[in-house]
């Protein structure tokens, strides 16, 4: 989740295998629509849930939320300002969102960790970072132990956001407003299935109103959850 120098990771034919065939779905998804960069695989799909859906999920959230925690122990309490949930995967409304989002991209629903929602309130932010692991870092074989790398990664934004609060590319120069219902997913990995840095992004500030999302982020292996 940290920018370090140096590789990240290193080429590998499972996550080059995912990469290729989530990909080759999603293309032949007409709700899908691929965005304007060759450095990284981004897609969006407009209206992917709609108003009721989205509010059930804003109320869960309000329900559940506390702040934001990062994986990396950087001890930067301004890097991720936001609040967030894990979200309750055997609610109903849950589970059939996250089986939907897991049959969008063809991976098993195993693989996903749990859907975690997030607010944000003005001034509120997720400064730059990949969701893939560094796998220099120490957390790296407490993940590798538990269905290993972080692969592709779908979220939705469940509201309208007044001003600010879009999703920020800065290397593949891709920046997202916040639009209800509006899904996006990418691929953390390159074509060689070695993390891509040129995924790196940001939940910039919201400057007026309040942003809600869900984030799902699937791993290479079924995921174990810690603990
Ligand atoms: O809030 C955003 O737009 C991005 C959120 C994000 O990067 C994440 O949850 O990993
Ligand atoms: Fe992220």
């Amino acid at each position: 989740m940290t920018t370090r120098i140096g590789p990240p990771g290193h080429p590998s034919p499972v996550r080059r295998f995912i990469g290729e065939q989530v990909q080759a779905r999603l293309d032949a998804d007409p709700r899908m629509e691929r965005l304007p960069t060759d450095l990284a695989v981004v897609y969006r799909c407009r209206n992917y849930l709609d108003a009721a859906q989205c509010k059930q999920l804003v109320a869960m959230i309000d329900a559940d939320r506390r702040p934001s925690t990062l994986l990396s122990d950087r001890g930067d309490t301004a890097f991720r300002t936001s609040e967030s949930c894990d979200m309750d995967r055997w609610a109903p409304a849950v589970r059939a969102i996250d089986e939907g989002i897991a049959g969008l991209l063809g991976i098993a629903p195993e693989n996903a960790e749990t859907m975690q929602g997030q607010r944000y309130a003005v001034g509120q932010h997720f400064r730059p970072h990949h969701d893939y692991f560094h796998e220099n870092e120490s957390y790296w074989p407490v993940m590798k132990a538990s269905g290993g790398q972080r692969t592709w990664t779908a979220m939705i934004y469940l509201n309208d956001v007044e001003e600010g609060g879009a999703t920020w590319f800065p290397q593949a120069g891709l920046r997202v407003a916040p639009q209800r219902g509006l899904l996006l997913a990418w691929n953390n990995m390159a074509a060689d299935g070695s993390p891509n840095p040129a995924t790196l992004h940001e939940g910039s500030a919201v400057t007026e109103g309040v942003k809600y999302i869900v984030t799902k982020w699937f791993r290479e292996a079924p995921w174990v959850a810690a603990g």
